[in-house]
């Protein structure tokens, strides 16, 4: 970046260029310190360009092919992809056309391409931009559509697609009374007994957050501990807990929880969203791989791809290419073997992971069976509101699908077993 204090405008090709060119998520970089000279306001607005930018960057890029002769440097392709995203979905044509020319021009390395940038974005201002509503929904980049279109097939893939363009509202968990939190602050309340919000704002200015009377989380997020079905007094063990939703549901539900992870910066956001919300739990900074106990229940919500959150974290198929994804795989099946082992007799695990590759979850429980004859899968665990009983797949696990629960507004990615010793 040059020298001048940044703008959210220059801060969101920056986080662009990051994201696209360095493979870093977004939420690796929101805390630098080239973001810290924003205040609040700006730093929220250049994530919202960010975040819109990848979620339209196919039709950007489409709209730009047609005016490139050759593609430019990623610096000055990001500053074009961010200005047409926002001129062609209503922004200020003047504002955003003067000040990412001025940015660029001021660029000691890309100065020169100001012309370009300037010719480009005065087009897209005019009838080049007029196609953008008629482009194709954006698609997902080919390493991770690909796999996905042979997994699923192309409509639902369109389908999942078109769920991620719109983005994700906001879903909280009510630590007791969901009917109470939905009234208080405005939401609806969805069928599996989260509550939805449209139009949330600041999280933290939500009636309710300080008393810790919710705590933000997916609706499809919630389902793996309410399929766990805690009981009160239930020795728990949650081993890849932080940030801490599924723990809060287990304790809310009055059992005796054990959370470890194996990150100690994460695990201090447990402990906070813990002491907002009232609830204990016994935390551990450990490998779950190195564990040792005893335990009635087990929710392990393995580290995974997250390629089922892509739309609210539209980054991520832009930072990752899948590379890590073997290792990923392996870390599962890995975890799955052992946690089995800390099972008191008759004892149950819910596995789940925020995933859409079959690898990550049907895939997995698939092959424990093979490897582990003797373990059932609880296909009754599933039987919750709001759960199709279409979306039960043939080794008794449920695929979640961000097109699913469409009239409202879709739900994350997810896959979940319940297995019993
Ligand atoms: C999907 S996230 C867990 C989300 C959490 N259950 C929730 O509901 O808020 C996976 C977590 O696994 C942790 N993790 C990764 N490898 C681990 C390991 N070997 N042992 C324990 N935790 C691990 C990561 O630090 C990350 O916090």
């Amino acid at each position: 970046m040059t020298s001048s204090r940044p703008s959210a405008r220059r801060s969101a090709v920056y986080l662009l260029d990051q994201i696209i060119g360095e493979g870093r998520l977004m939420s690796e970089i929101a805390n630098e310190r080239t973001f810290k000279g924003l205040n609040a306001s700006e730093r929220a607005t250049a994530q919202r360009l960010a975040t819109e930018t990848l979620r339209g960057l196919d039709r950007a890029d489409r709209l730009l092919n047609r005016q490139l002769r050759k593609p430019p440097a990623l610096h000055v392709m990001n500053t074009l992809r961010l200005g047409t995203v926002e001129l062609c979905t209503g922004g200020d044509a003047h504002g955003v056309v003067s000040e990412l020319v001025g940015l660029v021009s001021r660029n000691p390395r890309y100065g020169k391409q100001k012309g370009l940038v300037n010719a480009v974005l005065r087009k897209m201002a005019g009838d080049a931009g007029k196609p953008w509503k008629d482009l194709r929904i954006p698609r997902m980049p080919g390493w991770l559509r690909d796999p996905l279109v042979q997994g699923y097939g192309n409509g639902v893939i369109n389908a999942i697609e078109k769920v991620h363009f719109a983005g994700a509202r906001l879903d909280l968990t009510a630590k007791s009374d969901a009917q109470a939190v939905a009234k208080a602050t405005g939401g609806t309340l969805l069928p599996s007994g989260s509550i939805r919000l449209d139009d949330a704002g600041q999280v933290s200015a939500l009636p309710g957050f300080e008393a810790g009377d919710w705590w933000v989380q997916d609706a499809a997020a919630a389902l793996p501990a309410q399929i766990l079905n805690p009981q009160k007094g239930e020795k728990i063990l949650d081993p890849c807990a932080a940030p801490g939703g599924k723990t809060m549901q287990l304790a809310a539900a009055g059992a005796d929880v054990t959370a470890l992870d194996v990150s100690e910066r994460r695990l201090e956001r447990v402990q906070e969203n813990l002491a907002r919300t009232g609830l204990t739990a016994t935390l551990i900074a450990g490998d779950a791989l190195e564990h040792e106990g005893a335990y009635d229940a087990i929710l392990l919500d393995a580290p995974c791809s997250a390629t089922g959150t892509i739309r609210r974290h539209p980054d991520l198929p832009y930072a990752k290419d899948g590379s890590e994804f073997g290792e990923l795989i392996g870390l599962q099946s890995a975890m799955l073997d052992h946690a089995l082992t800390l099972l008191k007799p008759g004892g149950r695990l819910v596995y789940c992971t925020c995933s859409l590759l079959p690898d990550e979850g049907e895939c997995q429980i698939e092959e424990l069976l093979e490897r582990t004859p003797n373990l059932k899968v609880d296909q009754d665990a599933l039987a919750l509101a709001g759960i199709d009983p279409a979306w039960i797949t043939e080794e008794g696990g449920l695929r979640l699908r961000p097109d699913y629960w469409a009239d409202h507004g879709g739900m994350d990615g997810f896959y979940i077993a319940c297995i019993h010793t």
